[in-house]
Order: C-alpha cells, then sequence, then structure tokens
C-alpha cells in the first residue's frame, strides 16, 4: 500500500498528464469522471495530510476568496500590439519591406490564427505558474493569477522531460524530439485566452434557463469571465487558452526560431493551436489565408484574421519594431463578419 507521499504524487501525475491529453494533445486518456474522481481521492489525500499540500497541486486551482481589485502589473516586455494588413498588396508590402532591409531572396513565416480573445501573459518561475496578467495597454495590465488558475488549459508547472513517463517507459521511448530545453528560471509565455464557439452556446444557454449572466460573444465572455473579482465565478466558465509567443526568458537559452519556441512551448504543456504553420513569402502568406478563411465559420473558436511573424529570430532583432508594433510581423484581417444576434 503506497504512502500518502507517494499516492499524492502519483495521482498529480496522472492529473497533470491527463490535462495534458485532454487540452494540449486533443487526445483525451481518461473520461471526466474518472479525472473527477482522482481530484477527489487527491483532495481528501490533501486534507488528511496538510502537510504535504502545495500551491501548484491540480486541486488548488479554484481559490475562495473574491479581491476587492486587481493589482497592477508591468510587463518585464510589453506586449505588442499588431499592424495590420487589409489587402493583398499590403501583405506584398509587409514582405518587400523585409526582403529589401534583411536582403534576403525568400524569408519564412509563422502563420497562425488570430483568435479573437484577450491577450495574456503567463509568468513561471522554476517552472511554476507564479503570476498571470492581462495585456492592458501593453505595458502595464491587471493581475489576474487566481483567475487564470481556474483554466485547465494553462499549466500551473511545466512538463518536463520525464513527466510523461508511464511505468513502462525508459528513457530512450522519449523520442528524439521529446529532449526538451531545460527549464528556465523565470519563462513568460504570451497567448489568448478564449471561450470556444460551443462551449458559449451552451453557458448562454443554460444562463437563460437559469437566469445567470448571458454573454454576448465569446470574446466578451472571455473578458468578462477572467476580470470577475471572485475565481469561483471564473471557474464556471468555460475558457481555453492558446500560446503563441514568449516574453521575458531567463536562465535557459529557447530555440531562435518562432515556430521551434511554439513547438517547445507545446512539449512543456501549452496548448498551442494545430493550425500554425510556417510558409514562404507572401505566396505562401495569402495561401494560408485564404485556406484559414475558407475554415473559418468551421473552426470551433472565434478568429478575426490571421498573423503573419517573420520565423528566424535573428531577422526579428534586425527588423526590430514601430512604436510598440514589431516591423516583423502583421495581423491579416478578415472583412467584418455580421455577428449571429444571440
Ligand atoms: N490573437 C492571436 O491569436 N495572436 N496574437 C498574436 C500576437 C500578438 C502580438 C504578437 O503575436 N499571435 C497570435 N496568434
Amino acid at each position: 500500500k503506497p504512502t500518502p507521499a507517494t499516492r499524492i504524487a502519483e495521482l498529480r501525475r496522472q492529473l497533470e498528464d491527463a490535462n495534458y491529453r485532454y487540452h494540449v494533445l486533443d487526445e483525451p486518456n481518461i473520461p471526466d469522471a474518472e479525472y473527477d474522481r482522482l481530484l477527489r481521492e487527491l483532495d481528501e489525500l490533501e486534507v488528511a495530510h496538510p502537510q504535504l499540500l502545495t500551491a501548484d497541486s491540480p486541486t488548488q486551482r479554484v481559490g475562495n476568496a473574491p479581491s476587492a481589485k486587481f493589482a497592477e502589473v508591468r510587463h518585464a516586455i510589453p506586449m505588442l500590439s499588431l499592424g495590420n494588413a487589409f489587402s493583398d498588396e499590403e501583405v506584398h508590402d509587409f514582405v518587400r519591406r523585409i526582403a529589401d532591409k534583411l536582403k534576403r531572396p525568400t524569408l519564412r513565416f509563422s502563420a497562425e490564427p488570430k483568435l479573437d480573445g484577450l491577450a495574456i501573459s503567463l509568468r513561471y518561475e522554476k517552472g511554476h505558474f507564479v503570476q498571470g496578467a492581462t495585456r492592458g495597454d501593453g505595458a502595464t495590465g491587471e493581475d489576474v493569477t487566481v483567475n487564470l488558475r481556474t483554466v485547465k488549459a494553462i499549466p500551473l508547472r511545466l512538463r518536463s522531460g520525464m513527466a510523461g513517463m508511464g511505468k513502462g517507459e525508459s528513457g530512450a521511448a522519449q523520442n528524439a524530439d521529446e529532449a526538451a530545453s531545460p527549464i528556465p528560471e523565470v519563462l513568460e509565455v504570451r497567448g489568448e485566452v478564449y471561450m470556444p464557439r460551443a462551449d458559449f452556446e451552451k453557458y448562454n444557454e443554460q444562463a437563460r434557463l437559469h437566469g445567470g449572466k448571458v454573454l454576448a460573444n465569446p470574446r466578451n465572455g472571455a473578458a468578462g469571465s477572467l476580470r470577475q473579482l471572485d475565481p469561483r465565478i471564473t471557474a464556471q466558465r468555460p475558457l481555453a487558452f492558446f500560446a503563441y509567443g514568449t516574453g521575458l526568458v531567463e536562465g535557459a537559452v529557447l530555440p531562435d526560431s518562432h515556430s521551434a519556441t511554439l513547438a517547445q512551448l507545446r512539449q512543456w504543456g501549452f496548448p498551442v493551436s494545430g493550425l500554425s504553420e510556417v510558409v514562404e513569402g507572401a505566396e505562401g502568406l495569402l495561401d494560408y489565408y485564404r485556406r484559414i478563411g475558407e475554415r473559418r465559420d468551421a473552426l470551433p473558436f472565434d478568429i478575426d484574421g490571421v498573423v503573419y511573424k517573420l520565423d528566424d529570430g535573428e531577422g526579428q532583432r534586425e527588423m526590430g519594431f514601430v512604436s510598440r508594433a514589431p516591423r516583423w510581423a502583421i495581423a491579416h484581417k478578415f472583412p467584418a463578419q455580421e455577428q449571429a444576434t444571440t
């Protein structure tokens, strides 16, 4: 019979692994009822052995004290605002400016869907989630850490290379590309909290039936849920998250390409959009824009365009920024969609 400490460690590993498979790999390995049973067993063990409780246990996601207001957080690295392109011509101009300055005949870009949610920054120290903030004006945002902890797609601690080890697998079983970089002392992850459309509809249906708050649209739903002063309300809202970049990184060197950084974030346990692609030149960008545009209405979440980012870090540094917007990235917006009236 395992000691409480051993059983607690095993339950945490199983719950974190289930969370990773559900939110990052989109391949749930246990039914929700089993997840809840494991969580209940862990909670009972922690209540019986409080000395074994840690803040990043899966049972500690929902705080129970509303705050009076949100503290302010100064972003160590400003959160970018993106310039916009509305036509193919502007995309050609964007690529031409970079090709001229970098004197390169071909350019590789990371092309990504532009989720219409709320931009946030997550701070991890020694792999533990310590603070989360809204974008705010790009320089300072609101500390909504306790609300972000309730979002199951946001890991409370980074998945190290060995975390996914079952009993049977040997170290060698971890295929080569799982050789993750070491976990940084400080890691800031930027991404978008959003409300999947189906969850938004289901939530509103219940809200209408039981007199809860009917949400206007998924974007307002995400923003409103994250800015609740009581995390217990946030915990009841169907929020999801995609990482799309990093901010401050100390004590480790991340890959120097944006696409490789996204792959590393995924290995550490962050959901990253599976629709991101590396494409070449203006043709590659515009082809991506059209393909995503065709699928837009079938996507499980709202997007208001796509984002193009020069993939190599060297090129990004050489291009720099104009005011707060990078010269190396732009959003290419879709024509505004008539919102279905809810
Ligand atoms: N909203 C969204 O999906 N974004 N936003 C960025 C971004 C904003 C600033 C730098 O990158 N990237 C993606 N995929």
